[in-house]
């Protein structure tokens, strides 16, 4: 995963907003991408949540907002 230069700034809060959360991996990179920078990432939301794939598990303590939550 990759940004580019200048798209943010140390210090800066961030909301990861990403369609689908299957395995959580994607958005495990971007938090990771983001705070190796000095970002705080508040909070991750996605549209879909697929649960049996336990990707909330993946992003420890950081809250997840999620539309709608069900097996595919
Ligand atoms: O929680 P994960 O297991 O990481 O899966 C979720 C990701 O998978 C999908 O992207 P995909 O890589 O299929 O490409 P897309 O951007 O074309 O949707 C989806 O859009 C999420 O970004
Ligand atoms: N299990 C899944 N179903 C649909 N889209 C996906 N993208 C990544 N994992 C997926």
């Amino acid at each position: 995963m990759e940004m580019h230069v200048g798209a943010v700034e140390a210090g800066e809060r961030a909301l990861i907003i990403d369609d689908l959360i299957a395995t959580g991996g994607t958005l495990g990179a971007a938090i990771r991408l983001l705070e190796r920078v000095g970002v705080h990432v508040v909070e991750c939301a996605c549209v879909i949540e697929l649960p049996e794939l336990k990707g909330r598990e993946r992003l420890g303590e950081k809250p997840l907002f999620v539309l709608v939550s069900g097996d595919a």
